[in-house]
């Protein structure tokens, strides 16, 4: 495979849970991506970037190596990796929203989990032993991690081990093995990350516009944009009611000196039980809009 040196290099998953999402934000972010006969790497048409398409794992390297400027990846994954290699390691631009887990410590439902200094002495199966070892040794418990690289879940029933220490989103995977949860060792969600100390000088400008955009997308999702007209004695009330908006814009109504119009921008989720509030506070005319694009 031969990757141009003048094109700016993303890393994502080829296959997996992060895969069609990490290729959607490029989208949303104004990237047109072309699916051409390399399936390793994917050009962008209307900028000088190129898609590389690797294993979650490989995406790590590359960036830690400068191979690739940018990456979409789990937390879990970059914690891991960290945990296993010394040397620079990739920087977090920012949290994606999407992808979001946790790495936990699970046990046989019917045990009673006496925290975890009973660990101590026993075997615990996952794919992280990297990030289980930190988290053990930061809190002085010697236990023997066995390393599977999959099915883990599986490890407490076949008495590989007593615990396990592995990704959890649902719940339904622990409890379809009469696991439960009992100790969160890492919160993830999918990060941009960028290679150490940033991309080459002649990287840089578009890097930096990218990352702007995509805080961008990101801001957008979720948020929403409302109006709604108030007397003007409830704006107080009213400006409280709003979740998540900075100040709202105040305008007045034509023809009515004590209602005006108020918009504003939500970056929480608006729910039934707001606009009722709103509601019940005096607002009416309400509308909930979604916003397609942002720039910070
Ligand atoms: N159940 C889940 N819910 C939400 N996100 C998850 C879940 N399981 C994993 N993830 C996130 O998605 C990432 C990719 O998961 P996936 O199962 O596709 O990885 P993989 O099998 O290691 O893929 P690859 O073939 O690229 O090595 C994980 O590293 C984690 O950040
Ligand atoms: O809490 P839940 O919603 O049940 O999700 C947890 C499961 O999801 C992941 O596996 P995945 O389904 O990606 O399969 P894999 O083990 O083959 O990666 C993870 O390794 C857990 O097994
Ligand atoms: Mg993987």
């Amino acid at each position: 495979m031969s990757v141009p040196e003048n094109r700016l290099r993303i890393a994502v998953q080829k296959n997996g849970r992060l895969a069609e999402r990490s290729l959607d934000l490029m989208r949303e972010a104004g990237l047109r991506v072309m699916k051409g006969a390399n399936d390793l790497l994917y050009r962008i048409e209307n900028h000088p970037i190129d898609v590389l398409r690797v294993r979650d794992d490989d995406i790590t390297t590359f960036v830690a190596d400068g191979v690739c400027d940018l990456g979409v990846i789990g937390l879990n994954v970059l914690e891991e990796h960290a945990a296993r290699r010394n040397g620079p390691r990739p920087e977090v631009v920012m949290r994606l929203g999407f992808g979001r887990c946790a790495l936990k410590i699970a046990a046989p439902a019917e045990a009673t989990w006496q925290g975890p200094e009973a660990l101590a002495g026993r075997r615990i199966a996952t794919s992280y032993p990297g990030v289980l070892q930190s988290w053990l040794r930061e809190r002085n418990i010697e236990a023997e991690v066995v390393e599977l690289h999959g099915a883990v879940e599986v490890a407490p029933r076949l008495k590989v081990a007593h615990a396990i220490c592995d990704l959890v989103s649902t719940g339904a995977t622990l409890e379809a093995n009469g696991l439960k949860a009992v100790e969160t060792v890492l919160e993830s969600e999918a990060v941009l990350v960028r290679a150490p100390g940033g991309p080459p000088e002649a990287h840089q400008h578009l890097a930096d516009v990218l990352t702007d955009r995509l805080r961008g997308v990101v801001a957008a999702q979720g948020a929403k944009y409302i109006m709604l007209n108030a007397p003007r004695s409830s704006l107080d009330r009213i400006t409280r009611l709003l979740p998540g908006a900075g100040a709202p814009t105040i305008t007045p109504l034509a023809g009515a000196n004590d209602a005006v119009a108020v918009h504003a921008v939500c970056q929480e989720n608006v729910f039934w039980e707001t606009l009722e509030g709103l509601k019940g506070a005096g607002a009416s005319a309400i509308l909930v809009l979604p916003i397609e694009k942002m720039m910070m």
